[in-house]
């Protein structure tokens, strides 16, 4: 794969505020693929990998035709009623297929899933039919191949079934399956460092006092990037110190085709990760159009990038969703994505400043969209109780009970 360059985020000259369209776009532009691909993964190892090639059917499915119903297979149409068949001797049962022919003007038996015995096109259920002395009686019309699924019909043998940056979901898998397909090549995952910092935060388990809070952003993210089927380069957390800054950096350089980074990243004294990364690498500080998580850094380290999300948790969220996810897919083999969202009318009354889009914490009850009751970008408990993001495009002023809005489920985010 190739690297990706040094300068790779700078940002053109005299460009300081960066519309959010303009920043993905740029983003999209400036990444690719920097992942490896594993040879031969089997199906059981593929929940949520990404296809490195594209995958072609060994062989037809179905591969033979066969009926879809319990009933009487005969060679049809039946355009005149009442009509009267003899039953021949024997039947197709799914794994047991007939081998005889049967004889125009006659009838077989047949079960769901059996092969269509040859002088055979079209099957009537059972309940819609009559058996009596080895006669099938039939008082609807029947068009021919009715009932039965034809060979090939749902995939044809050396067509191709999966593309190449597709994220292997159950039902795909269903599909390799289905072909006999038993493994395929697929990306190997991309390794995530995950990094906070900041002399008053503390991991979860150490000693605390009043002026120090515990680390929410680190677990939040490992969960985040182990839910996109990445894989976490657990770095930390480090106190505002340069030197630990750095050290922490290296380590992640060495071991991560990524790093995020929670903390430490507007222009203030303590700030240390954009100042590690002014002296040590190469940053472009992105002052996104966007509320909340107008800091955001985007530097290469030693090679490997860098994501600096800003330290309040629900900025960091928003921030590793907006820009983080996509980015995430690119380098990892994936598609870049625009998160799919949906109109819906908003059951909330809001006044906002033109200029800069806001994403709210969102969820939909009984048709409507509901926002939390705080914008504070500290507030965890608006991050639990959201399901996705309202995004308010930088033009919104004024929103009314009724308004649409955009509303944008996690699951858009591949969550
Ligand atoms: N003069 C200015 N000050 C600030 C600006 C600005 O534009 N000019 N932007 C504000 C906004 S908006 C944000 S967001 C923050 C981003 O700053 P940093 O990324 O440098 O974040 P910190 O100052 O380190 O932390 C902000 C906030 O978040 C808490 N935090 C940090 N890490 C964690 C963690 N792992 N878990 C939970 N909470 C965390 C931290 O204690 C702070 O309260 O800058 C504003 N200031
Ligand atoms: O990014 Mo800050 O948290 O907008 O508020």
């Amino acid at each position: 794969m190739n690297e990706l360059r040094n300068d790779c985020f700078a940002l053109p000259p005299g460009v300081n505020w960066t519309p959010v369209d303009e920043a993905l776009e740029r983003l999209r532009s400036r990444l690719h693929p920097v992942v490896g691909v594993d040879r031969a993964v089997p199906l059981a190892q593929l929940n949520g990998r990404l296809l490195a090639s594209d995958v072609y059917a060994p062989r037809a499915h179905p591969p033979s035709s066969n009926s879809a119903v319990d009933g009487y297979a005969f060679a049809g149409p039946i355009t005149q009623v009442p009509c009267v068949m003899p039953l021949v001797e024997g039947r197709s049962a799914a794994g047991a297929p007939y081998t005889g022919q049967v004889p125009e003007g006659h009838a077989i038996r047949i079960l769901t899933g059996a092969v269509m015995p040859t002088g055979t096109d079209t099957v009537v259920l059972e309940e819609d039919c009559e058996v009596t002395d080895q006669q099938l009686h039939l008082n609807g019309t029947l068009k021919a191949g009715a009932n039965c699924r034809q060979a090939g019909e749902d995939i044809k043998a050396r067509e191709r079934i999966l593309t190449a940056a597709s994220r292997l979901t159950p039902t795909q898998i269903a599909v390799l399956a289905s072909v006999g397909v038993e493994a395929v090549d697929v990306y190997q995952r991309l390794r995530v460092g995950v990094l906070s910092t900041g002399d008053e935060v503390k991991p979860v388990g150490a000693p605390v006092t009043d002026w120090q809070i515990y680390d929410a952003n680190h677990p939040m993210l490992s969960a985040l990037v182990t839910r996109l089927g990445y894989q976490v380069v657990d770095l930390g957390h480090v106190r505002d110190r340069a030197e630990e800054v750095q050290a922490a950096l290296e380590r992640g350089a060495a071991q991560c085709d990524l790093i995020l980074t929670s903390g430490g990243i507007s222009a203030g004294d303590e700030d240390h990760v954009s100042k590690t990364l002014q002296a040590h690498g190469d940053i472009s500080n992105w002052r996104i159009a966007i509320k909340p998580g107008r800091p955001l850094a985007l530097a290469m380290f030693q090679g490997t990038p860098v994501v600096g999300l800003p330290g309040n948790p629900v900025a960091a969220w928003v921030c590793a969703l907006r820009f983080g996810t996509p980015a995430m897919a690119l380098l990892a083999g994936g598609e870049w994505f625009e998160p799919q969202g949906y109109d819906l009318p908003a059951n909330f009354s809001k006044r906002k400043k033109p200029g800069r889009s806001e994403m709210l914490r969102a969820r939909i009850r009984q048709g409507q969209v509901e926002v939390f009751g705080s914008e504070g970008s500290g507030r965890v408990t608006g991050l639990a109780w959201s399901e996705g993001l309202v995004e308010l495009d930088e033009g919104a002023r004024q929103i009314e009970p009724g308004t649409p809005v955009r509303f944008i489920p996690y699951s858009s985010f591949g969550l």
